[in-house]
This record gives structure tokens, C-alpha cells and sequence, in this order.
């Protein structure tokens, strides 16, 4: 069981989490990422390309507080098993062409770590002949980057730790926790 409590540790699986972004932390930042979002494609009807599953939750936030009349649809990629990248990324589920051809696309990223979904993804994401794209991400670890990726805006810049909460999960566990936890262990 996870608690919600943002003062409170979290044990998923077999691993204990300690608080890191509280939830109005993140509502604070979020409503700023929309207000530039909205500012940078006003006059637009962008698409919405949401990388699930981590990103749902930012994304539901993100896309209201950006108050702009867009279109939405998912990607779905996976890499991670544990707190561990394998640097291979399957596609589960790929993009509409008809919503990203000719169209300015915001592309929702929870965390930006390695940098391996984001390489292997946006070269995917310009063969379908976009007008423009733009990434967002709530979270980016620049001291994980592996490999180069353009990143357009980002919420929170955060140390090389595995985090939860927020969409983000650690083995399918801890998605629906409104703030977001580290792990212990990494201290
Ligand atoms: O920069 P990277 O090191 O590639 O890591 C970032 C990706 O890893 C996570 O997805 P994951 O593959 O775990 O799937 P999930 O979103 O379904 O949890 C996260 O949601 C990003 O998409
Ligand atoms: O720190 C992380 N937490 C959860 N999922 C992730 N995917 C990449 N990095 C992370």
C-alpha cells in the first residue's frame, strides 16, 4: 500500500521513497508551464501527444492550464524495468498521422533521464511531417543524460535519483501520489 501523505515515506514494492515535490510545488510550476505554452502557440490548435503512461497525469494538468482549443492523442513507449533503463524502447502505441502532419505538436514528457525515449521517438515524430513540435517536460535529470534531446520547456531541473509520484512509477507502483517522492536509498 502507498500513502499519499507528502510528509510521509512511501515503501512500492520493496523500496522506501522520501518526499521531494510537494503538490503545490508542482500545481505552481504546472500553471506556468501552461501560461508559456500558451503564450508560445497562441492562435494555434496544437496537438496534444501525450507519452504514456507517465505523462497522463502531468499532461491532464498541463493541457488545461495551457487554455488553448487543441486536439489530443497518446504515444505509448516503454524502457524502464525497475529504477533501470535497458536503452532499448519499444513503441506500443504510435501517433496518429492525421493529428501530427501540418500541425504544431506539444509533445508531453514526464522526465527527460537518460534521453534514450526522446532519441529514439522524435525521429519517429518528424517523419510524420509536423508543423512545429515542442517538448515539454516536468522533469529532466541533465546528470543522467546520455544523449542529446532539444528540450523546449521544462518544469523541474533534479538530481540523478529515481523518483515516483505524479504519473511516474516505479514498477507499475505509484503513479496516483500527487507529489513526488526520491529514493531513500539514493541518499
Ligand atoms: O530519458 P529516458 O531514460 O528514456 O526515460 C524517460 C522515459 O522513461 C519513462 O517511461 P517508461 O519507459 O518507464 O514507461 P512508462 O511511462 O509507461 O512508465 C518516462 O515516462 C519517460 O518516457
Ligand atoms: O526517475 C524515474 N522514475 C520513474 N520513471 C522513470 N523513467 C525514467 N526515469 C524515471
Amino acid at each position: 500500500m502507498a500513502s499519499a501523505d507528502p510528509l510521509k515515506r512511501v515503501q512500492l514494492h520493496d523500496k522506501e521513497f522520501v518526499p521531494f515535490l510537494t503538490h503545490e510545488d508542482i500545481h505552481e510550476r504546472v500553471k506556468q508551464l501552461g501560461q508559456e505554452l500558451h503564450h508560445r502557440l497562441a492562435g494555434s490548435q496544437p496537438t496534444y501527444l501525450v507519452m504514456l503512461k507517465g505523462a497522463f497525469v502531468f499532461a491532464a494538468d498541463l493541457i488545461r492550464h495551457s487554455r488553448l482549443n487543441g486536439e489530443v492523442d497518446f504515444v505509448r513507449t516503454s524502457s524502464y524495468h525497475g529504477t533501470e533503463t535497458e536503452g532499448k524502447i519499444r513503441m506500443h502505441l504510435a501517433p496518429s498521422p492525421e493529428l501530427v502532419a501540418g500541425r504544431d505538436v506539444v509533445l508531453i514528457e514526464d522526465i527527460v533521464d537518460s534521453g534514450y525515449t526522446m532519441q529514439a521517438f522524435l525521429p519517429e515524430l518528424e517523419a510524420l511531417n509536423p508543423k512545429s513540435i515542442t517538448l515539454v517536460t516536468l522533469l529532466h535529470k541533465p546528470e543522467s543524460q546520455v544523449v542529446p534531446v532539444n528540450i523546449d520547456l521544462v518544469g523541474f531541473v533534479i538530481p540523478p535519483h529515481f523518483v515516483v509520484g505524479y504519473g511516474l512509477d516505479y514498477n507499475g507502483l505509484g503513479r496516483q501520489l500527487p507529489a513526488i517522492y526520491q529514493l531513500a536509498q539514493d541518499f
